[in-house]
């Protein structure tokens, strides 16, 4: 038996001895294989590693450039500087690496077992045998095959600059992910053996349960006997350059017997065999002293600052400190990491005797903050516990009572009071609710981050919501109210006659208890006169009325008005009238609607009537449709021959709501206004069916009209007249003169507004309105401006009548149009003139208010006329 003992550099090398005779013997050179390339071994190697006696064989190929070569790519690797040929004997020849240590960290390895590579023999047999073996040309895309010497020259001839024995960095980068998920399955298995019952999270160990067992592992202290708590241990999982760098430092063969142990070896080394500095802290003092050691300086902290947990940084270093007063940190190979390492705890110490506060940088709890969550968690944890067992042992009513109960307590101590403030109040909507609602979309859009949006009927704006549990702060008088949104599931359903919602909505206010007298009821009635406000303006404005055919159908629905959206165009800026006059109605609307502290400073209700007069067609309809614009004012069109009683009035007067003009057109035409006590009972003006013929039914008689003037006294400035308030009633006649002087008396109607001809400031107001003629745009000096001017007041012409002409002529230019209006008004002078100065209009009027009364109240007056005959046919059946 040769055996051969290689001069090899390293120390651990030199135990390898070779038995070449087994070497030559044990092989079958048909199964070998390059372990790099996994081809036939061309021009052949075998590597000496440290398990060659163990029966390892990483055979390689040792050809040129041309070809796999790579035993020069092993080299390369490891940056093996030189080799030297140390042994030749009977076929076989040693050479051995130079110049590689194992204290380099660059100790070249075997693939095949990881084990330290020394140098590598060439078998003279071997190589005759592998270099006849039958391989594929290296070059991509190329079939040839051959043995080592047809390869060669194939090359030569064929590729003779190609080299294919260069790494391909994407195949290198696959390799070394691969390598790396390697290892990190190798720690993972390590960490799950040492700690079975901690958790990787990131690049942390968490370990959970008891550690009585007191076991130190990597220096860190466990957190003593609190079960509920975690302790974050250490981070385990370095880089893995750095774990790449430490493997290879490390004894090769701890690592050939098992890759699990390798890793196991790191972590427990990491602490051992590394550079540990220690600092010291001191119970008691209060400074940063630095006690003497000589290689390791310590450092006295105060208590309060410390941890117990470590923590890895950024660097490849890690620092530890302990609750035993030590501060370690352990260094790793650099020289740069050691004076990283150092700065810190340096600063770390700086920091404490500077501010003495918790250093935020460095992420750490004080001892302080953790024992505060620690004591919190363990009382949140011994509350859970309580509950459950409370769960598990009491009924559900003893804990509904239970509840109540601690509920109440909590109340009666805690410094705030709740409000709830639910959508439906038993069977019935709460409208507060939706108030509540109104008023908070206000601050909603603004503050809230969830909202809900709704768009409502008749409503052209849309409305923000709080979603649910959202909360919102609002301050009133200075204090401050939280409101919350609450919305929770309906449980089961219950029997009801109209379907629940299957939630349950309501807003929970919070108010400090001091606060209560502020805001009960004050804040609740501030609430309501918004809300209404705020849904005043976003809806459309309505038009009501109440005229529908028949007395009968006044309590449908238990509403006696009909609405339709008011879209009235008209505007004080379109009426046609004098601008002084325009500009006083304006003035007395404003302060009027901004008067409510005037109001009920004087003691008067908050109302105003106002008695539009004049000719038809001169715009007392216009001007009621521009006050309700200007105020923003929903409209009642009060028909008052479909009103049958004074209670009815009185009720239709309750119905309406605030901020409203109620309005009675023409009402010397709607009622006997002379007549303050009721009527007499009306005839029928047809016969009624009789009652003989059983096929005919008998329809009922017409309620007897009984409303009078004193009822609409009193409907306009009675008890009843101040049952709401921002009211405004306009009353409008032909005939002022008709009308009893107790209806025009003020407090009745406040303001008497003569709706009059056409003056020549409204005839340029109607100008521009339809022809588009503005302010000096025809020569005011001109003939047909001074015509206009002198003809307007004696035509006496009515707004109506002039729009007429005007609309006429609206397509013509502007100065014809005002030409021919000239013409109609000198026709018109011309024919009062002949006429005696008699108004034609007037006439009209006259025979217009016949036409109308007739109209309007045939009963009325029909009635009167036949009241006497029907008096003696009452009297005719009595004596019979
Ligand atoms: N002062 C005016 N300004 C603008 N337009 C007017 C004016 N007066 C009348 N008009 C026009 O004449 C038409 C009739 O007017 P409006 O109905 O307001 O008159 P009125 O006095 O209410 O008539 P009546 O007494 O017959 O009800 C309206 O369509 C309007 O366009």
């Amino acid at each position: 038996m040769v055996m051969v003992m290689p001069a090899l550099v390293s120390d651990e090398a030199a135990s390898y001895p070779l038995d070449l005779e087994n070497l030559k013997m044990d092989l079958d050179w048909d199964d070998v294989s390059c372990s790099i390339c996994l081809n036939f071994p061309h021009n052949g190697v075998l590597l000496h590693c440290s398990s060659y006696e163990k029966g390892c064989r990483p055979f390689i190929c040792d050809t040129d450039q041309n070809h796999s070569n790579c035993l020069e790519r092993f080299k390369n690797a490891y940056r093996i500087p030189a080799a030297i040929k140390d042994t030749s004997t009977d076929g076989v020849t040693i050479i051995c690496f130079q110049g590689v240590s194992a204290s380099t960290g660059n100790q070249p390895t075997c693939p095949l077992c990881r084990g330290a590579v020394t140098g590598w023999l060439i078998i003279d047999k071997a190589r005759v045998s592998l270099n006849m073996k039958e391989r594929c040309c290296e070059e991509k895309h190329c079939a040839y095959t051959g043995n080592f010497f047809e390869l060669q020259k194939h090359a030569k001839v064929r590729h003779p600059y190609s080299c294919p024995s260069k790494i391909d960095p994407a195949r290198k980068l696959d390799w070394e992910n691969f390598q790396q998920s390697s290892e990190i399955i190798d720690v993972l298995s390590t960490i799950h053996a040492e700690a079975p019952h901690a958790v990787v999270l990131g690049d942390y160990v968490i370990e959970y349960g008891d550690s009585e067992a007191g076991d130190e592992y990597i220096g860190v202290r466990r957190n003593r006997g609190r079960w509920w708590s975690s302790l974050l241990s250490c981070r385990l999982i370095p880089r893995f350059g750095c774990l790449r760098t430490r493997r290879r430092s490390s004894h090769g063969d701890d690592r050939s017997r098992h890759g699990s142990i390798a890793d196991v070896s790191y972590i427990g080394e990491a602490f051992s065999s590394l550079d540990v500095r220690e600092y010291r802290f001191a119970e008691t003092d209060d400074g940063v002293v630095q006690t003497g050691v000589s290689t390791a300086p310590s450092l006295v902290i105060p208590g309060h600052y410390r941890w117990e947990f470590s923590c890895r940084f950024i660097f490849n270093f890690d620092i530890f400190i302990t609750d035993t007063g030590h501060v370690r940190y352990t260094s790793c190979n650099t020289i740069d990491d050691q004076r990283n390492a150092q700065k810190l705890v340096e600063s770390f110490a700086a920091n404490l005797l500077i501010n003495k506060a918790k250093i935020g940088a460095f992420l750490f709890l004080d001892r302080k903050g953790m024992e505060f969550w620690t004591s919190l968690a363990s009382l949140m944890g011994v509350f859970a516990f309580c509950q459950s067992i409370l769960h598990a042992l009491l009924p559900p009513e003893l804990r509904f009572a239970a509840t109540t109960v601690l509920q109440r307590a909590f109340l009666c101590f805690s410094s705030y009071c709740y409000y709830d403030i639910t959508e439906t109040d038993g069977m019935s909507t709460n409208e507060l609710y939706h108030s509540v609602q109104l008023y908070l979309s206000r601050s909603a859009s603004v503050a809230a981050t969830h909202l809900s949006l709704s768009r409502g009927l008749n409503s052209s704006a849309f409305t923000f919501g709080l979603s649910s549990h959202d909360r919102l702060v609002d301050t009133f008088r200075g204090a401050t109210a939280t409101w919350e949104h609450v919305v929770t599931q309906r449980q089961a359903q219950t029997f009801s006659w109209r379907p629940l919602p299957e939630e349950k909505r309501s807003f929970t206010l919070r108010i400090k208890k001091k606060d209560k007298p502020l805001f009960v009821p004050a804040y609740l009635d501030h609430i309501m006169d918004t809300a209404t406000e705020l849904r005043r303006r976003s809806q459309d404005r309505l038009l009501y009325t109440n005229s529908r055919g028949s007395a009968g159908g006044m309590e449908s629905r238990g509403f006696p008005w009909e609405s339709v959206p008011f879209k009235h165009p008209s505007t004080f800026e379109t009426l046609a009238m004098d601008p002084e006059r325009k500009q006083l109605i304006m003035a007395d609307l404003r302060d009027f609607a901004e008067g409510k502290a005037f109001y009920e400073k004087t003691g008067r209700a908050w109302k105003r009537g106002y008695l539009l007069y004049g000719p038809p067609g001169t715009g007392k309809s216009s001007m009621i449709a521009a006050m309700a614009n200007f105020l923003g004012y929903d409209v009642y069109d009060l028909e008052l021959t479909e009103v049958s009683t004074n209670s009815e009035l009185r009720k239709l007067l309750m119905k309406t709501t605030s901020k409203s003009i109620i309005v009675i057109e023409d009402i010397d035409c709607s009622i006997n206004l002379t007549n303050r006590g009721p009527k007499k009972s009306p005839t029928p003006l047809i016969d009624p069916p009789s009652t003989e013929d059983p096929n005919v039914a008998v329809a009922p008689a017409a309620a007897p009209k009984t409303i009078t003037l004193s009822g609409l006294l009193n409907f306009t400035d009675g008890l009843w007249s101040c049952c709401g308030s921002e009211r405004i009633f306009v009353f409008t006649t032909n005939h002022v003169e008709k009308l009893d002087s107790a209806l025009l008396r003020s407090g009745r109607m406040d303001m008497h507004i003569l709706m009059g001809y056409c003056s020549f400031p409204a005839l340029k107001i109607l100008m521009k309105n339809y022809l588009g003629l503005e302010d000096g745009e025809l020569d005011e000096k001109s003939d047909l401006w001074a015509g206009l001017a002198a003809a307007i007041d004696e035509a006496e012409i009515t707004p109506a009548d002039v729009s007429e002409i005007l609309i006429k002529n609206r397509r013509r230019e502007k100065p014809a149009a005002a030409a021919e209006l000239l013409e109609v008004l000198k026709a018109r002078v011309e024919k009062r003139r002949k006429e005696g100065g008699k108004i034609s209009s007037g006439e009209g009027v006259e025979v217009e208010e016949e036409e109308k009364r007739a109209l309007d109240s045939p009963k009325e007056s029909g009635q009167d006329t036949e009241s006497d005959g029907g008096k003696e046919a009452v009297a005719a059946a009595a004596a019979l």
